[in-house]
């Protein structure tokens, strides 16, 4: 469904020096797929979710979504991202309906449809407040519901349960797998922990840095649904020997780039 091919990319810095951030990055993600991207920090994670969101250019290659050449963003790809990113002076219902305001649905039924995903997401009775007044992870379910209202094909997911903690992280991806069983989207999610990649991801794409490409594709055989019990799944021999494996790559990564630290 989404196929990056030779994607190159490189910032200029504000010393004047070329960072490549991507180089000659492929990648296939099948339709209802749930990809997990891995890698060390400053491998281009971001800069490869956002560059198939249709934020921000790129030098080389193609991003294409079913076929369809990716020129900007589009009501069929939705991103939530690490800070939530919310209108800090809108309502939480505001919020959520604000993507249809933008495209233009009319306020009964933009109402209606944030009403029923505040319900998905379990805040219904947090329509009026304000997202200053709600909980870390509660203006993360305000973003998801936000990212779905425009009913997506593709959520792009930027290390979305990076800044909560870590009961609430295991709670969201409880609500997110579940959420994915029954819409059956399309999920391309970054994260840097390990645990997270296998427990949600149907594969994971490891990346590695400087430049950044992808360094390995690994399949992930744990049973679905995971959705009832994530803690479960985290206890299974495979989720140990996958989540080692991923270790043993990264380490090896971290180690190239610091060889002094892999010496002693
Ligand atoms: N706007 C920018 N200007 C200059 N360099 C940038 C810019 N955005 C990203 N970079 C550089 O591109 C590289 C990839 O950055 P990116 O944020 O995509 O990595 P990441 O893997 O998501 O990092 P992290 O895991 O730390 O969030 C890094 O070297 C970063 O410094």
């Amino acid at each position: 469904m989404i196929t990056v091919d030779g994607l190159t990319k490189s910032f200029t810095a504000r010393d004047g020096t070329s960072v490549r951030a991507l180089s000659d990055v492929g990648l296939d993600v099948a339709e209802n797929e749930f990809l997990t991207v891995l890698g060390p920090s400053g491998c281009g994670k971001t800069t490869l979710l956002r560059a198939i969101a249709g934020l921000v250019p790129w030098d080389e290659g193609d991003i294409l979504v079913d076929g369809v050449p990716v020129r900007g963003p589009g009501p069929d790809r939705s991103m939530v991202f690490q800070n939530f990113a919310l209108l800090p002076w809108a309502t939480v219902l505001d919020n959520v309906a604000f993507g249809l305001r933008v495209r233009g649905v009319g306020r009964a039924e933009r109402t209606e449809r944030a009403r029923a995903l505040l319900t998905t997401v379990g805040l219904a009775d947090c329509a009026a407040k304000l997202p200053g007044e709600l909980s870390g992870g509660m203006q993360q379910r305000v973003g998801i519901a936000r990212a779905l209202a425009v009913r997506p094909r593709v959520l792009l997911m930027d290390e979305p349960f990076g800044a909560v903690d870590e009961q609430t992280r295991r709670l969201l991806q409880e609500e997110l797998l579940s959420l994915w069983e029954e819409q059956r989207l399309t999920v391309v999610f970054i994260t840097h922990s390990m645990e997270e990649a296998v427990l949600l991801g149907d594969r994971v794409a490891l990346m590695s840095a400087c430049p950044g490409r992808i360094a390995e594709i690994v399949p992930v055989g744990l049973p679905r649904p995971r959705a009832r019990d994530v803690g479960g799944v985290a206890r299974s021999g495979e989720y140990g020997e996958l989540t080692g494996y991923l270790w043993e790559r990264l380490r090896a990564m971290h180690a190239e780039h610091r060889p002094e630290r892999a010496a002693s």
